[in-house]
This record gives structure tokens, C-alpha cells and sequence, in this order.
């Protein structure tokens, strides 16, 4: 089975300084009788990534298919081994077993994510996600599930943080949330991964977008809170990365979709999916011939853990290149589900971004990740959760 890059005890040179905390005495020997809290998905499932949880129910994929990913190698289980095995022992790691007192077990090494043998906890405050996208993880017991909030401080001993908080109007999540994940980070001297967005390049003037464009944002519009949030969430990473030493990595994640996304998060893949299953007109905003790259979320959590377990800070642009109008999405829609399938004309939003396509050769060449489902494929793995879930409704 192939291997993810694994990361190997991280330099002394890059790894900051730990001001240990002052775990109070009951939960530090929790912690340590349990052996657990080795690893961290700091997965504050909010909005935008209610759906980021790989799915584990796909009854219309193959039994072939989806490749290899690093997603349905962990839906399998089959993640190398995990445990001792297979071992990632990053700073903390080191750190966390040098803090052991004389004669206690050292804990297990850690590697990443549950089927590899992590602990992993998820941080959501569940505004918009939802606890049914954890249940099958519930029984395990290097899962652990928190109710919290990032704009508040959270004190967790951790050696890696996915931070994709992001709730629908979110500038406070960006900023004190984002900077007290980055705190957290630079205390217990985890690496930190920044989900930013494509929206960071505003209505862009370069089709497609690399990673070097520098956007072209309105900084009053309506949608500024979510873009020059997420600008901003960009520049505290790098600051802290550059001033206080934090190992940092971020992505720039292009539209994605799949199973578990909330039904009415009002995302355009959701939205159409949902009506037309309902038997609703799919609402086309302004004349639908604005573009959109859309990715499978099971290629964007292969991008991510690569990124995280890589030596590239980034930015990296992790989405599908192919590019669909709304027109176009909504007849691949209709096909899918129902050729009898309307749309309906709404006004659209002020500041839409006209075309949006990544640039991906960056994440190519240096993490030699690309998706690999395309949307023919993905959707049908959508409609089929969405389904059932509209009919668990309609019960
Ligand atoms: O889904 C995502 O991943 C992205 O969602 C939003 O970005 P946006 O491109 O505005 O996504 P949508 O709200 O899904 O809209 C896409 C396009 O579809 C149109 N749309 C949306 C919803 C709808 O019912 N009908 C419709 O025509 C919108 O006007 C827009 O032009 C977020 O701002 C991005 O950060 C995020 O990456």
C-alpha cells in the first residue's frame, strides 16, 4: 500500500519554543493513562466544511473506484498499518514523551488520522454541522468530539491542527478564531494547516488562478467579510510562521461538494441537488453563464493530508480545474436526477466572482496531488445521500 509522505521528527531548527501548559493534574493523568490526544483534527466543522468529514456511505461509487485516495484508504481502514507501525513523531511527540514522569509508559507513536492509529479530536460548535457526520466514529475511542466555539481559547496539547472553521459570515471566525488556533500552535508546537479559499482572489482578472495572483477583492462589498477574513487568516499564518516559528501550511480550497454537506447551506451544488430532488425549480443566479471549478470532497481531504504532511508551506490551490457554468452545472444536475428537471432566473448576489478555475500545477509538481472524480462521477455519490436524507424528511 503506498505510503503517505510520512514526516519524520521535525528539526530542532523549525520547531518552536513549548511554554508547557498547566494542565490541571486530573486530565493531565487522563490524558496520559489513556494515551490518547496525540494528534489533533482540529476539524471545526462549520459551514463550508460540515461535509469535509470523508464520506463513508457511497452506494453509487464502484467497488473499484474511487481510486486509491488517501480518503477511501482510510474509509477502508487500511491506512498502513497504524499504531506503532507506521509512525509520523512530530515535535510535540518528542516533546510530550520528554515531559513523561520516570516510569510511565511512553505513549504510542503517532501517525495520522484514526485508521492510521491517531487520536483525533474534532472541535465543532455545531452552528451548522451536524453530530450524525461523526456517529460512525463515536465508538472509537481515539475519537473525541468537543462542543467549542474557535473564536474562544482552547487549550489542547496537539500536534497537528486542520483549521477549517467557517461559519456563513465569518469574520470573527477568521481572525480570533484563526489566531487562537495559531496560538494553540505555537504553544504545544503543532503544525498548523490554514483552509483558506479561492475567494481570496475576489472577482479575479487572471483565469485560471495561480497561487501568485494577488486577487481582486472588494474591501466593502458584501462578501468582503468572508474574503478579506480569509486574507487576513493568510496573513496572521505567515506572520506567525515568519515572527514566533509556527510550521504552517495553507491551502486554498476551490468549490467543493459530497455527501454530508448540510442540504440548504445555500451553496450552489447543494442548492441544486436538493431542489430538484424536491421537485423544486434549481434557482440560477443572474444569467448562470458565471464559472466554477467544483471538487470532490474526497479528493480535497487526499490534497489536504498530503499538504499537511508535506514540507510545502504553499499557498496551494487544491481544486478540479473543470470548469462549468451554472447553465451547465444544472443540465449535469438534470441528467443525474431528473431530465424533467427546471430552472428558474433569480437576481444574483452584488460581487459574484464572474469565472473561477485553479490553477493546479503548483500542488502537481511539488505534492504531486491532483483529483482524480471528476463531477459525472462525484454527483450521483451526492444525490444518493441527499436523497435519503429528503426522504427521512418527508417520514
Ligand atoms: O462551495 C464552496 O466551496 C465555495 O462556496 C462559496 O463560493 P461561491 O463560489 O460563491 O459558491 P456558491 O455559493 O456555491 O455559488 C457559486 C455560483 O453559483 C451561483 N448560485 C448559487 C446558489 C444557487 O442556488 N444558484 C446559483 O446560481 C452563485 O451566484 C455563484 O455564481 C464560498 O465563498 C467559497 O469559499 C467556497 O469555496
Amino acid at each position: 500500500m503506498k505510503q503517505l509522505n510520512r514526516q519524520p521528527t521535525l528539526s530542532k531548527q523549525h520547531r518552536p519554543h513549548h511554554h508547557r501548559l498547566p494542565l490541571p493534574r486530573s486530565l493531565a493523568s487522563y490524558l496520559l493513562r489513556e494515551h490518547r490526544l496525540l494528534f489533533v483534527l482540529l476539524g471545526f466543522l462549520l459551514a463550508s466544511s460540515c461535509f469535509l468529514i470523508y464520506p463513508s456511505f457511497t452506494p453509487l461509487s464502484s467497488s473499484s473506484s474511487p481510486r486509491d485516495t488517501v480518503a477511501a484508504r482510510i474509509r477502508r481502514g487500511g491506512g498502513g498499518g497504524g499504531g506503532a507501525s507506521s509512525v509520523v513523531v512530530s515535535a510535540a511527540a518528542a516533546a510530550a514523551s520528554r515531559r513523561l514522569p520516570v516510569g510511565v509508559r511512553k505513549p504510542p507513536l503517532r501517525v495520522v488520522l484514526l485508521a492510521r492509529g491517531d487520536s483525533v479530536i474534532v472541535v465543532d460548535n455545531f452552528f451548522t454541522g451536524r453530530k450524525e457526520n461523526f456517529a460512525h466514529h463515536l465508538a472509537d475511542p481515539r475519537f473525541e468530539l468537543i462542543r467549542h466555539d474557535v473564536v474562544e481559547p482552547i487549550l489542547l496539547e496537539v500536534d497537528q491542527i486542520y483549521h477549517l472553521a467557517c461559519p456563513a459570515s465569518p469574520y470573527k471566525t477568521n481572525v480570533m478564531g484563526t489566531l487562537n488556533m495559531l496560538g494553540l500552535a505555537k504553544r504545544v508546537g503543532a503544525r498548523f494547516l490554514l483552509t483558506s479559499t479561492s475567494e481570496v482572489y475576489g472577482d479575479p482578472l487572471e483565469h485560471p488562478q495561480k497561487e501568485s495572483y494577488w486577487g481582486h477583492v472588494n474591501p466593502i462589498g458584501v462578501r468582503s467579510c468572508y474574503d478579506e477574513g480569509k486574507r487576513t487568516a493568510e496573513t496572521l499564518t505567515m506572520d506567525y510562521h515568519r515572527g514566533a516559528g509556527v510550521e504552517v501550511r495553507i491551502a486554498r480550497i476551490f468549490n467543493t461538494y459530497g455527501p454530508r454537506m448540510c442540504l440548504d447551506d445555500g451553496r450552489v451544488v447543494s442548492n441544486f441537488v436538493a431542489q430538484t430532488l424536491r421537485k423544486q425549480p434549481m434557482t440560477v443566479y443572474g444569467d448562470g453563464k458565471q464559472t466554477r471549478s467544483f471538487q470532490y470532497v474526497s479528493d480535497l481531504v487526499d490534497g489536504l493530508i498530503t499538504l499537511m504532511e508535506s514540507e510545502h508551506i504553499g499557498p496551494f490551490n487544491l481544486g478540479n480545474p473543470g470548469e462549468f457554468t451554472m447553465l451547465e452545472l444544472a443540465q449535469v444536475v438534470k441528467e443525474t436526477i431528473d431530465p424533467s428537471a427546471r430552472v428558474e432566473f433569480k437576481p444574483n448576489t452584488a460581487d459574484d466572482p464572474h469565472m473561477r478555475k485553479p490553477d493546479i500545477s503548483k500542488a502537481k509538481s511539488l505534492l504531486h496531488w491532483e483529483p482524480k472524480i471528476s463531477l459525472k462521477q462525484g454527483l450521483p455519490r451526492m444525490v444518493s445521500d441527499f436523497q435519503m436524507r429528503i426522504m427521512d424528511e418527508k417520514r
